[in-house]
C-alpha cells in the first residue's frame, strides 16, 4: 500500500449549541490519519458521533475544534476531492442512470458527451452495463445505491466517503454489495472512508477499523485488519474473522446495550 498520507482528521471536537437547549457534545479529540489507497471503517453504538464526523469531513457542517486536511490542505467545505454516499439514494428520479452517473461532471461544466463516456467507465465498474438508459424507479434498492456509488466515482474525488450506504437493503442484497463495492475498491483504489453499523461488513473491507466510544465520540481502538485480500464471502466463516468480529463487539456490547435501555 502507498503510505501517503491522504486523510488527516487533527484534533476534531463538536458540540451541537442549540438556543435554550442543552449542548450536545458529539465528538471530541478525534484524530486519525488514513492513507492513500486505503479502506477504513468506523463502528460505534449509535450517536457516538459517526455521522457528525463524516460530515466535518465532507465539510457539511464546521467542527468546534481541529482541522480536516487533504493531501495536507486544510478543507472546511465540500469539494471535488471528496465526495459522500449516503444511506438514502439521492438520485434524481427525472434522469437516466447514465445522466445520474453524469451529473456532477455536466454541473462542472462538461459537455455530455464526455460527460456520458466518464459515466459509461463507473456504470460498467458498478455492474449496470444495459441499464443506462433505466430511470431510477425502474431499478431495485440495491442498484439505486450502485448508481449512487458510480456517481460519486465519477467525478473523481480523492475520497470515498459512504455513510451506511447498505442500511436499506435486505441482509442477502448487503453482503452481494459489499462485494461488489470491494471489486470496485479494487479496481478503482480509492480512499475510502466508511460508517457501519455491521461489524462484520466493516471487517470484510477494511483494512483497518476505528472504534468509537459512546457520546462524546472519542476513538477508543483502532484495529487492523490483516487478512488477505481479495476477499470473497467465505471470509466471513474464517476464525480469523470471526475472532476479529467478536474483539470489536466486545469494544461496544456495553454501549451498545446501554442504549438500548435509555431508548
Ligand atoms: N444538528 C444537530 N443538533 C443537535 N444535536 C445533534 C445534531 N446532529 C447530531 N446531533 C447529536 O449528536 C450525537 C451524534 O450523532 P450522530 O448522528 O453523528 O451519531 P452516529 O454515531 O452517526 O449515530 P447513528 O449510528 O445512530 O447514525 C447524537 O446525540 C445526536 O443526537
Amino acid at each position: 500500500m502507498n503510505s501517503a498520507v491522504r486523510l488527516r482528521v487533527e484534533g476534531i471536537g463538536k458540540t451541537f449549541r442549540r438556543r435554550n437547549k442543552p449542548a450536545v457534545e458529539a465528538l471530541r479529540d478525534i484524530d486519525m490519519t488514513i492513507a492513500e489507497g486505503e479502506f477504513v471503517s468506523i463502528v460505534g453504538a449509535s450517536g457516538s458521533g459517526k455521522s457528525t464526523l463524516l460530515r466535518i469531513i465532507d465539510g457539511l457542517i464546521p467542527a468546534s475544534e481541529g482541522r480536516i486536511l487533504v493531501d495536507g490542505r486544510t478543507v472546511d467545505q465540500p469539494g471535488p476531492d471528496r465526495a459522500v454516499v449516503f444511506q438514502q439514494d439521492s438520485l434524481l428520479p427525472w434522469k437516466t442512470v447514465i445522466d445520474n452517473v453524469g451529473y456532477g461532471l455536466s454541473l462542472a461544466g462538461m459537455p455530455t458527451r464526455d460527460a456520458h463516456r466518464i459515466a459509461q467507465r463507473f456504470i460498467d465498474i458498478a455492474g449496470l452495463g444495459g441499464f443506462e438508459h433505466h430511470y431510477p424507479h425502474q431499478l431495485s434498492g440495491g442498484m439505486r445505491q450502485r448508481v449512487n456509488v458510480a456517481r460519486a466515482l465519477a467525478v473523481n474525488p480523492k475520497i470515498l466517503l459512504l455513510d451506511e450506504p447498505f442500511a436499506a437493503l435486505d441482509a442477502q442484497t448487503r453482503e452481494i454489495m459489499q462485494t461488489e463495492l470491494l471489486s470496485i475498491w479494487q479496481e478503482t483504489r480509492k480512499t475510502v472512508l466508511l460508517i457501519t453499523h455491521q461489524i462484520d461488513e466493516a471487517v470484510f473491507l477494511s483494512d483497518r477499523v476505528i472504534v468509537f466510544s459512546a457520546r462524546p465520540g472519542t476513538i477508543r481502538e483502532e484495529i487492523a485488519v490483516p487478512l488477505p485480500r481479495p476477499r470473497t464471502l467465505e471470509l466471513k466463516r474464517s476464525q480469523a474473522f470471526v475472532g476479529l468480529v467478536d474483539r470489536i463487539w466486545k469494544l461496544i456490547e456495553a454501549e451498545v446495550r446501554a442504549g438500548l435501555k435509555q431508548g
